[in-house]
């Protein structure tokens, strides 16, 4: 018998890759996660395939009935070329950073998207109960198709944001918004427009004739009068649109973790800002059709049911009920006719990744129902729940809708995952200049790496070194002890995405504002409902002065995971607790502790003190 030959891991996974392709009946190639770009140079070719081969191909979506795919959901990626890298990594190097005027990061949402650029959804075709599974699964592909070819004709190339081209995934969305009688339209509330589709808006409210409730969360995070200031200008844009602010963690934005879990333990999960708010909206829309006595009840309780020890009240160890629903059900299911059917209100939730969709809804029931996680994209499925008897929620996918947002700005607002850049430099120079970073990160420039550390007196005439976004992530590398394997030179990479990390998260926070918000800005500062916003972010003055004391307390514990470091996958609640934390970091934390008091309480910069030393 002939000796096996040997066989590289590299030979092994091509083996399987081509293997799998071969499975799901697709000759046309590998099935990288850059579907998107081998779809550009495999239309060329489109016109001399078959129908059936052309439509498999789009986004390489599973092509077989009940053949488990484990990429089903993936999120697909366009690549840079390597020239266009090198000459970003260039400017980073040379460009030096200079502080944006608040008049420049006003932003329009009509810029965000324009009219006229057929920035819509795709919507799900007509069909009939004649028509086999395979029919309409045909059917959506082509229209797919179509609507993603009208978008790239209408919009030149590297115009349009990255967006959401997989089609299983827009189906999810289109079955939410199909069984949902009122749609809640989360958004994160430090860049609101960019996740705001006009279309999507009135799709749902002309053409399916159902509600949305704008929820501006993530309110925490957010100066006060800017949140005041976009709800304005978001109900001068769309009047018949009903607005709430929301926050799941309330006087958590400038916590340490230790002081996240206390205050989560003390406050229980359904100390939210904002379920009220939702609540009677929902309540303006169904106009007495549905009773939601029920959910007042539930509210009153969550709130009464603070308890010092932490565990749940009685209301939040309810079951609560889930469903699940089939691949058949979404497929060959119309929009329900009838509101509130059965007297339920079903509410959907839909929005872009990582707005806090998940974390809404387990602050609506009181306790975790679904899991977080920092990572976009990580809902999968959408599901639903019982809130109350008369009340249903339906988690679904986050989306990213295809706009003309410019790239850097995908970034920070969590559009295009930090994961997938191939040169993070440049964002971070975009970040730098929009925030106090100096201030924030505590940073020596690096050319002042091997100065003694006392000035004389001559050195006071020195101007300050000007700063490059290269010279940020060497400086913020020194900081954290970031080293490249080989050399043990500053790892300037792991450094840039850290930082990148830092703004997705709210914590080096990066906050876009509506236009004319710098002319009247003395007016949003003075308006009459900031305490009502202060209130709902969980600040008061007795508070901080308790977080304080908390800080004084905590203080021997200070022990802030190196959170950016851990599998940003991971459920938050497992994610953040810092069990697992490296014994050398934890040491060295220690040594670093900041003394009581003297945490930087600013929320809206809330990188804390400990986190730059
Ligand atoms: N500061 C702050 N963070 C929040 C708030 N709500 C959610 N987050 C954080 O935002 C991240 C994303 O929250 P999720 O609830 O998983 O968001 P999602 O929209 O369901 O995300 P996908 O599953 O990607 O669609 C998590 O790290 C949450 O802890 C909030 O009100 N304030």
């Amino acid at each position: 018998m002939p000796r096996k030959k040997p066989f590289s891991n590299k030979q092994k996974k091509k083996q399987l890759q081509v293997k799998r392709e071969r499975k799901r009946g697709d000759g046309s190639g590998p099935s990288s996660r850059n579907a998107s770009v081998e779809r550009g140079a495999e239309r060329q070719s489109d016109t001399s395939d078959s129908e059936a081969a052309d439509i498999r191909r789009i986004n390489q979506q599973p092509g077989r009935e009940g053949r488990h795919d484990p990429n089903r959901f993936r999120l697909h990626f366009e690549r840079e070329t390597k020239e266009e890298v090198e000459k970003r990594k260039k400017v980073a190097r040379e460009k030096i950073l200079q502080p944006v005027s608040e008049k420049e990061m006003e932003i329009n949402i009509g810029d965000i998207y324009p009219a006229d650029k057929g920035l819509g959804i795709p919507r799900r075709p007509s069909w009939t109960y004649d028509m086999t599974r395979e029919q309409l699964l045909r059917k959506e592909e082509k229209s797919y198709r179509e609507y993603l070819d009208d978008l790239h004709s209408r919009n030149p190339p590297g115009s349009l944001s990255h967006f959401e081209h997989n089609l299983e995934t827009w189906r999810q969305l289109w079955r939410v918004l199909e069984m949902s009688d009122v749609i809640l339209l989360i958004v994160d509330i430090r860049h609101p427009v960019l996740q705001f589709p006009p279309t999507l808006y009135s799709y749902i409210t002309e053409e399916l004739r159902k509600q949305v409730v704008l929820v501006l969360n993530k309110a925490d995070l957010c100066p006060p009068p800017l949140v005041i200031a976009w709800k304005h200008y978001l109900a001068s844009q769309f009047p018949h649109l009903l607005t709430v602010c929301f926050t799941s963690h309330p006087g958590q934005a400038y916590a340490t973790v230790l002081q996240k879990k206390r205050l989560r333990k003390k406050a229980g999960c359904g100390q939210a800002g904002g379920p009220t708010d939702i609540m009677k909206a929902c309540r303006e829309i169904t106009a007495g059709k549905v009773d939601l006595a029920s959910w007042e009840k539930k509210i009153n309780r969550d709130a009464v049911a603070e308890r010092p020890d932490g565990e749940p009240a009685g209301d939040a160890l309810d079951t609560v009920l889930m469903e699940h629903l089939s691949d058949a059900a979404m497929e060959m299911s119309r929009p329900s006719e009838e509101l509130y059917k059965d007297g339920i209100l079903t509410l959907g939730c839909i929005g872009f990744p990582n707005v806090g969709k998940s974390s809404v809804i387990n602050s609506l029931v009181g306790r975790k129902v679904v899991s977080v996680s920092r990572t976009p994209g990580h809902t999968k499925y959408f599901q639903t729940y019982y809130l109350t008897p008369t009340v249903k929620l339906c988690d679904c996918p986050g989306l990213v809708f295809p706009s003309r947002v410019d790239k850097q700005l995908q970034i920070l607002a969590g559009i295009y995952p930090v994961s997938q850049l191939q040169e993070p430099y440049s964002s971070v120079g975009y970040l730098c200049e929009r925030t106090s970073f100096l201030s924030l990160l505590k940073l020596k420039h690096p050319s002042l790496e091997d100065a003694p550390k006392h000035h004389s007196l001559g050195d006071y005439d020195k101007p300050e070194p000007s700063w490059t976004a290269w010279d940020v992530c060497e400086a913020w590398a020194e900081k954290r002890c970031y080293k490249t394997a080989k050399a043990a030179r500053n790892d300037v990479y792991r450094a840039a995405n850290s930082l990148l990390r830092l703004a997705v998260d709210g914590r080096l926070c990066l906050c876009v504002r509506p236009p004319g918000y710098s002319c009247l800005k003395g007016h949003w500062e003075n308006h009459p409902d900031l305490p009502e916003i202060i209130a709902l972010q969980g600040r008061t003055e007795g508070d901080e002065a308790g977080e304080r004391e908390e800080e004084e307390e905590l203080e021997e514990s200070s022990t802030e995971p190196e959170e950016e470091e851990r599998d940003r996958d991971a459920d938050d609640d497992e994610d953040r607790d810092g069990d697992d934390e490296d014994e050398g970091f934890r040491e060295s934390r220690k040594k670093v502790a900041v003394p009581p008091g003297n945490l930087t309480v600013n929320m809206f910069n809330v990188l804390r003190e400990n986190e730059c030393e």
